[in-house]
């Protein structure tokens, strides 16, 4: 992953912006699509026994602070 990208994402999480929850908690992937950042998974959440879907931010050496950017407001409007 990008600096820049692990950089806002831990600030984010120290923050209490985004909760963080350990990966190997979500089971059975199944893709269900693609969009622009990458990506979607159906999960199960194991500990939840909710059905979830996850999507993967992808690595991309050329990400620029415009990019994450869009990609904040996306997960700003999905809370
Ligand atoms: N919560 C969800 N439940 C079911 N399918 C989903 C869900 N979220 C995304 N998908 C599927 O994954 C695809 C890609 O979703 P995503 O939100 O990443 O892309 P987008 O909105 O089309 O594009 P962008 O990432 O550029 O905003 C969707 O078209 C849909 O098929």
């Amino acid at each position: 992953m990008a600096n820049v990208q692990e950089e806002w994402l831990e600030k984010a999480i120290s923050d209490g912006h985004i909760d963080y929850v350990e990966y190997n908690n979500f089971a059975n992937p199944i893709n269900i699509g693609v969009g622009g950042f990458g990506k979607v998974f159906k999960y199960e959440w194991k500990d939840c026994e909710l059905t979830v879907a996850l999507k993967c931010l992808k690595v991309d050496t050329n990400i620029n602070e415009k990019i994450i950017k869009g990609f904040i407001d996306e997960v700003f409007i999905c809370l």
